[in-house]
């Protein structure tokens, strides 16, 4: 079973997402590549051909993916063509400066270039966390969102500044995935 994290990371606190959701996925029995999508190689993409999941990662940036992830998005048009990632499994997360920065557009925008590509969407599949007086800042899915893993990091700090609770939410998604992917290679 193999999942590949294909990511894109400005200034690296996407990065720690990407890295939680390969600890969730090994951690379910995954054999996980994590791949930044602003220098894949043709072997690369070819670890992406190979994998039963693929999960898109990328910063909110102008309310959606950055750039470099839509210039691989455009890239990847070259596998639409003949729907090499047909029937895969899909999942995304996204981190972005603001407590909702737009994010869910990110997310939504990985959900339909999963469809373009025929690749099985899995989502967060968590209750919101936060938004009881029982609830905390520091509960899973602390922002609410169901479409994918989010983070909001504050736009003064570095990667070390990346909550917890959303690194355990997209460790979460990893883990999510990866039972997702056995489930339909079993039934398959
Ligand atoms: C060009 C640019 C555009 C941005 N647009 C948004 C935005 O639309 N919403 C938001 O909340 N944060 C926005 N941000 C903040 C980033 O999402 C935030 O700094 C994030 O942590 C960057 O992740 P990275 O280190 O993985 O690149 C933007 C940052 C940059 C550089």
């Amino acid at each position: 079973m193999i999942v590949s994290i294909a990511y894109h990371s400005g200034f690296g606190h996407t990065a720690v997402l990407a890295e939680a959701v390969r600890d969730g996925a090994a951690d379910a029995g995954a054999t996980v590549h994590v791949l930044p999508v602003d220098q894949l190689t043709e072997e690369q993409w070819e670890l992406l051909d190979a994998s039963d999941a693929i999960v898109f990662g990328s910063p909110t940036y102008m309310g959606t993916a950055s750039g470099a992830f839509h210039a691989f998005a455009e890239e990847s048009s070259k596998r639409w063509f003949s729907q090499a990632w047909k029937d895969k499994i899909a999942a995304g997360f996204t981190n972005s400066g603001s407590k909702s920065g737009d994010k869910v557009h990110t997310l939504q925008f990985f959900s339909i270039l999963a469809a373009q590509h025929g690749m099985n969407w899995v989502n967060l599949g968590l209750h919101p966390g936060w938004n009881s007086t029982q609830g905390s800042e520091n509960d899973l899915n602390r922002l609410g969102i169901f479409l994918g893993a989010g983070a909001q990091t504050n736009s003064d700090e570095g990667p070390e500044g990346v909550h917890k609770a959303d690194i355990a939410t997209a460790e979460h998604l990893g883990r999510r995935v990866a039972e997702a992917t056995r489930r339909w290679r079993q039934a398959a």
